[in-house]
Formats: C-alpha cells, sequence, structure tokens
C-alpha cells in the first residue's frame, strides 16, 4: 500500500481533506476477542442513488489505495460523493475503509490462518473483500457476524464465479468458528505482540518504546486506532465560541467545548460540516484541536508582522489572523504555488484581509525579507506525520524508519532559515505533527546549541501553565500524544530571540 507522496508530510494543519464524508463509530480496542463499542447502521445490502452499496463503495476504495497508492481520505471522498449514499452508509463506509487499513495487520494474520494457499495468491480485490468482512466480524458489534459474512458472499457472487464465493464463505465461516482471535503465540515479545494486537509496524513499536516507555508507547498505538473527533475552531473575529455553540445546540448538533483549545468546539454525527452554512459564512474552521494550540503558541498580536513559513493549507495562518483580530500583516508561503492558493481561499472565506501569500521554498525567504524583520514567524514543519496516524491510516504502513532522519536535515535547515528573520525579543515557534524526537526535540535542542542569540521560553508559556499537567516536556518543547486529550499527536516549541 501506498500513500502520500507530499514533500515528506501530510498536513497537520486544516484537514479538510480528512474524513470529510461520514464519521468513523467508535470501537473498543480488540482484547482477545471481538470487541464491541460500534454505533450506528449495520449498512445492509442497502444502495445509495447511483445502485452501489456502503459495502461495495469500501472495498473499491481499498483496492484501489492497495493497488494504485491512492490517498484513502482523497480517493473516499470522491467515491462517497459519486455513490450518493446517505448519511448513514456513508458513515458506514468511511468506518470500513479506515478501520480495515487501520487493522490491515491483525486482519491479515489472521486470515492467514484460514486461506491455504496463502493470501498473495488472491486476487487484490478478493484479498480485500476478506479483510473487509473480517474487520467487521472483529471490531464492529454492531453487525451480526453472520450478516457479515453474508454480505462478503453476496459481493463476492457480483464480482467473481462461484468458486470465489464458496471460497470467502469459506472462510469467513471457519474464522466464526474458530473462537478469540488472533491467537498470540507463547513465545511473541511484547513488541511483537503490541504490533500484532494494536496493528501497527513493529519498528514504530520500538522507537515509541524506547523514547515514551512500553505503557506509553501502547497506549499510543491504541489511541491510533481510535477514530478522531471532529473539531471546528471558532473565528473569532465573526463570533464568541459561547455563541456558536449555543446555536449549535439549538440546531440539535451534538457539540461540546473542547478541553484543549479555548477556540475549539468539538462535534459528534453532525456530517459534513464542510458543507454547513456556518462554515459557508466564515464562522468556524475545521481543525483538529491540536493544530489550534499552535497559532496560541505564536501568540500573535494585532498589529504585529508575521511569517508563517510552510503555511498550506492555511490553517493556522488563518487562526493567527483571527488572533491579531486581522490587523497587521501575515505573509503566508508555501512551497507549492497551488497550495499557496488555498490559503488566499480559506482567508477570503473567514474574512480576513491581513493575509498576503505566496510560493517558494522557505530555504529562500531571506531573499524575500530583510534579516530580524519579523515579529512572530511559524515554523510548522514538513513531517513524517505519525502524529496523525487516527486520520491517515496509510501512514502505518507507508511511512519507513529512516524517514524521520531523512526529513530532519530540511526541518533543521528549515529552522536556522526561519530563524534568521525573528526581530530580537520576537518569537518563533517550531512545530510538527510527529512523535519522533529526531524531528522534535533534537531539531530544537541542536538548534539551541548553534544559536546562542535565542533560548526556549515554551516552559514559561501560557500555554504550558495550562497544558504542563497533562503533556510530555520533550527537549525544549511540548509533545502532545494522540491518548492525552483525543487530538492529534503534535510537537510545539517556543524560542524567543534574546538578542541580534
Ligand atoms: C505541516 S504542513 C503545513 C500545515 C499548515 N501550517 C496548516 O496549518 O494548514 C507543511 C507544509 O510545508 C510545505 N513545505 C514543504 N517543504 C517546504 C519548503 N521547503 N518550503 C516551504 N514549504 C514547504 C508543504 O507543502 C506543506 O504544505
Amino acid at each position: 500500500m501506498s500513500g502520500p507522496n507530499r514533500q515528506g508530510t501530510p498536513s497537520g494543519g486544516n484537514n479538510l481533506n480528512s474524513r470529510v464524508g461520514g464519521e468513523r463509530s467508535g470501537k473498543a480496542a480488540l482484547k482477545g476477542g471481538r470487541p464491541g463499542g460500534g454505533r450506528g447502521s449495520a449498512g445492509g445490502t442497502r444502495t445509495g442513488a447511483k445502485g452501489v452499496s456502503a459495502r461495495e463503495t469500501a472495498l473499491d476504495v481499498l483496492v484501489r489505495v492497495q493497488q494504485e497508492g491512492a490517498y484513502s481520505n482523497l480517493l473516499l471522498n470522491t467515491s462517497l460523493q459519486k455513490a450518493a449514499l446517505s448519511r448513514e452508509d456513508a458513515g458506514l463506509a468511511t468506518e470500513l475503509v479506515y478501520g480495515t487499513i487501520s487493522r490491515l495487520n491483525t486482519l491479515e494474520y489472521v486470515l492467514k490462518g484460514f486461506v491455504s494457499k496463502g493470501l498473495d495468491k488472491l486476487q487484490p480485490w478478493v484479498r480485500s473483500l476478506l479483510s473487509l468482512s473480517l474487520y467487521q466480524i472483529m471490531y464492529l458489534d454492531r453487525i451480526p457476524p453472520h450478516a457479515a459474512v453474508n454480505e462478503a458472499v453476496n459481493l463476492a457472487k457480483r464480482r467473481g464465479h462461484q468458486g470465489i464465493s464458496g471460497m470467502v464463505n469459506g472462510v469467513l465461516r471457519s474464522v466464526l468458528r474458530a473462537g478469540p482471535l488472533p491467537v498470540i503465540p507463547q513465545e511473541m515479545s511484547w513488541e511483537e505482540r503490541t504490533a500484532l494486537l494494536h496493528s501497527h509496524p513493529l519498528w514504530m513499536v520500538e522507537r515509541w518504546r524506547d523514547e515514551f516507555g512500553a505503557d506509553t508507547a501502547e497506549a499510543v498505538c491504541k489511541a491510533n486506532n481510535e477514530p478522531p473527533a471532529v473539531s471546528v475552531r471558532v473565528n473569532t473575529t465573526m463570533t464568541s465560541r459561547d455563541r456558536l455553540l449555543d446555536e449549535m445546540l439549538s440546531q440539535g448538533v451534538n457539540a461540546r467545548p473542547s478541553e484543549l483549545s479555548p477556540y475549539g468546539i468539538v462535534v459528534r454525527g453532525a456530517g459534513n460540516l464542510a458543507l454547513s452554512s456556518w462554515y459557508r459564512d466564515g464562522l468556524l474552521s475545521i481543525q483538529d484541536e491540536s493544530s489550534m494550540l499552535v497559532a496560541e503558541a505564536v501568540n500573535p498580536l494585532p498589529g504585529m508582522k508575521v511569517l508563517d513559513c510552510c503555511a498550506a493549507p492555511g490553517g493556522k495562518t488563518t487562526h493567527m489572523g483571527e488572533l491579531m483580530k486581522d490587523q497587521g500583516s501575515i505573509f503566508a508561503n508555501d512551497l507549492h504555488p497551488h497550495k499557496a492558493a488555498l490559503i488566499s481561499d480559506q482567508a477570503r472565506r473567514l474574512g480576513l484581509e491581513c493575509i498576503g501569500t505566496g510560493s517558494g521554498d522557505a530555504l529562500e525567504l531571506g531573499e524575500k525579507f530583510s534579516p530580524a524583520s519579523f515579529d512572530r514567524i511559524l515554523l510548522d514543519a514538513p513531517c513524517s506525520g505519525l502524529g496523525v496516524i487516527r486520520r491517515k491510516p496509510d501512514l502505518k504502513w507507508t511511512k519507513q524508519p529512516e524517514d524521520a532522519a531523512a526529513i530532519a536535515k530540511l526541518q533543521s535547515e528549515l529552522l536556522d532559515s526561519a530563524a534568521a528573520l525573528v526581530k530580537p525579543g520576537g518569537v518563533l515557534v517550531y512545530s510538527t505533527c510527529t512523535l519522533d524526537r529526531m524531528e522534535n526535540g533534537d531539531i530544537v535542542n541542536s538548534f539551541l546549541e548553534r544559536n546562542e542569540g535565542f533560548g526556549s521560553v515554551t516552559f514559561s508559556s501560557p500555554l504550558w501553565n495550562r497544558l504542563g499537567n497533562n503533556v510530555l516536556a520533550r527537549g525544549q518543547g511540548m509533545q502532545i500524544l494522540p491518548q492525552h486529550y483525543g487530538s492529534d499527536g503534535f510537537y510545539i516549541a517556543i524560542l524567543e530571540r534574546l538578542r541580534q
């Protein structure tokens, strides 16, 4: 399976592209058998306006993700639109795609024990159909196991010959008879067991064990399998959180204030909020709660001159514009012109005029701007993205152990380049949506060693005062893990230029 190919990173910012088609329903962690916890529709064989069912839609997406390396989130969104499924069925298709990709390690480990000729010999769609069906059997208690098997057999009949549907039936019925799965061999180490139970590559488990200890590493793995909440950031230049929350509640939306960000509202079961009038009118942006902390860390004030080095699609730029009450100036740069255009679109939608955009390599911003000319600079760096696995489970299987070291060199260079543009007394914030020390604490520590004119003010910041008891200190920055607040994993370091 292959996945994101953008500039070395998934976006840690505005998640408009992620799972906008429907909401994944909750499910419990695997405890040797079939855990409960699912909500919503069992889907059945109901089809959408185009005559395609939730399971067929999910199967097509899974096959194309595995065969063609398509992005699951982008492909799912377009497939859901084409299939014109009901909201409930769109939710089921979303759950099936993300859940199957997320649990792939475990599902294929189990299937190997039941497919005598080996999974590699199966046609890709049959392999994906088995995984998708086993996912329902093992993880979705709202779908009766026999219904999952029947649906799989019907789908196999429609797509293949009788031999295939017979094989699918035989494999899945043997699974049902087998009892609690997966069966973990006695001789497996803790690391192998954790990787298998929580469906992660072994190298990630080992790396997080080394970085955070075994218990925390296991908690990260568990949290990565939880469906992410939908959260929105209130545009405080247009309304207040209380006012928007009241409006949502009065319209029957299940919404609550974010515990993590004073600008956030966590919403359940409201479908795709990017289609709402609140979104269209610029009252809110869809953004993960951890992402909302970054602009708060930058603390830009009205009238300031601000630079956002790697800014697209603009989630944090626009948040900074809101915090500045649209007074002052923000230059939002991104390497790719088409992505920089997304920032302008968002600024326009939110009614923010203080944001200018440009495209180019952030390593060359020194050619465009004078040294020491910005009050605030944000470097939300391209990274390996291991903090956003809940939204992009493909990352588990596409990322490689050597990726962090490969991108760390660029991150260091970007930080040096951005630092030259900060005024004395100004603030430079370095953030990533990953958990890897090579891209986080190590980058900031080596930067501070090279640049005596800067000091970390992370641990004297209001943000740390508010969150410090619940998140980790790592090097000179703070590390938010997905289990801390059920939000994305993020690293934030706040650096001040003490002198020229
Ligand atoms: C983590 S994302 C930024 C997310 C953004 N801050 C937000 O909140 O919406 C990193 C961005 O860096 C951009 N990028 C990668 N390498 C770059 C470079 N050398 N110069 C400028 N931008 C770069 C990517 O195109 C990507 O949009």
